[in-house]
């Protein structure tokens, strides 16, 4: 019978043992594909400074930070948060303890995240982040090398038809300067329409010359087309120069779609940012992109998987074999199962039944015996 204590919070979930071994998998797979391509691991706090966890990120400040649980530190009475993303603190650490290492710096890291308010797509408040930050560089070639190491990640994980979509976060920001001008007070509107997708609201917020946006999504080459169509007074040329490139260094390793208008979620990201997407994923199963690290200004790129979502379309790992051990059972022969690779559960009482405890053999005179 479940009390009413024993409901957990909206938002927030136990992951029983079936679930739980394919994110378990999936999370192996991918840290091993990290540490292979030459990512260190770190391994930041659960919780720390508000101001710390949010002054490292260009474009976002105190105050927008509502997404984040907070709460007053009886230790130094000062705002601490719970992190509701991990690539700030890698940017704290690259730019603290890590300053003086050598550039291009390599991190990954694995670690819950949650926040206050789930967005209405996705009603989870927490996340299980894996990801992997490239410091000191935002080129193309580090773009070309992050959105690869995903795309790897993601098949290491065992998730197939994988697609990336690039959007270029700041579009508006640096059309607005000077091609396509905009005052400080139609800049919000303009991004906004853009997002909606509203021809009819765009014009009337003052953005008749953003309508091209719009229609220069989907499929790369189409779109990307169609961009390069936009007279911006070849304020476009050198982002989409760079697109292309790296396009072309994914060749069909993913399939490439692009919606140049796309902002949902990249908040801090600047030139290029993307989303990737499976088979079987109804919400992406990562993000990423270029950035610069406040306070330091130090450039990076990166990515974030959000591993909980992604098992869900994750193969269920092979289920080894489980042996019981029956009081008095020959140990070392035992030790030589598990080495192998079997599992194995000892009886602790008198009268058990192995084959309810999910055991298939039984160990007898040293080796095991079917059930
Ligand atoms: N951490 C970001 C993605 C990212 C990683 N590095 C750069 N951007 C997110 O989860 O949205």
């Amino acid at each position: 019978m479940t009390k009413p204590n024993d409901l957990l919070p909206e938002g927030l979930q136990d992951r029983l043992p079936a679930e739980a071994a394919r994110i378990t998998a999936a999370m192996r797979a991918c840290l091993d594909v990290l540490g292979a391509h030459g990512y260190d691991r770190v391994r930041p706090p659960l919780l720390e400074f508000e101001a710390a966890l949010v002054g490292r990120m260009a474009g976002v400040t105190v105050g927008e930070t509502s997404a984040m649980f907070r709460f007053v530190d009886p230790a130094s009475l000062r705002t601490l948060a719970l992190r509701s993303d991990m690539t700030p603190q890698v940017g704290r650490i690259a730019s603290t303890s890590l300053a003086a290492a050598p550039r291009p710096l390599r991190l990954a890291y694995c670690g819950d995240t949650v926040v206050i308010k789930a967005s209405q797509l996705d009603p989870a408040r927490e996340h299980l982040q894996l990801g992997a930050e490239l410091i000191g560089a935002d080129s193309v070639a580090a773009a070309g090398e992050v959105v690869m190491l995903a795309v790897e990640a993601l098949k290491a994980a065992g998730l197939t038809g994988i697609s990336v979509d690039f959007t270029l976060p700041d579009l508006v920001d640096t059309l607005a300067e000077k091609a396509f001008p905009l005052d400080a007070g139609q800049i919000e509107g303009v991004r906004r329409e853009l997002d909606t997708k509203d021809a009819g609201g765009l014009k009337a917020a003052g953005g008749a010359a953003y309508l091209p946006l719009l229609y220069a999504t989907g499929p790369f080459e189409g779109a990307l087309a169609a961009l390069r169509a936009v007279d911006a007074g070849g304020a476009l040329e050198t982002r989409l120069d760079a697109l292309e490139q790296i396009a072309a260094h994914i060749g069909d390793a993913a399939r490439i779609t692009l919606d140049p208008t796309e902002r949902h979620g990249f908040e801090y990201q600047s030139w290029l940012g993307f989303t990737l997407y499976a088979d079987g994923l109804r919400r992406a199963a990562g993000r990423g992109g270029t950035y610069r690290i406040a306070g330091s200004d130090e450039a990076a790129t990166g990515f974030t998987l959000y591993l909980d979502r992604l098992a869900d379309a994750a193969p269920q790992p092979e289920a080894a074999r489980v042996c019981y051990l029956p009081f008095g059972h020959d140990r070392s022969a035992a030790a030589a199962l598990r080495a192998a690779g079997w599992r194995t559960r000892a009886q602790l009482a008198d009268g058990e039944d192995a084959r309810a405890l999910g055991c298939g053999w039984t160990l007898e005179q040293g080796e095991p015996v079917a059930l």
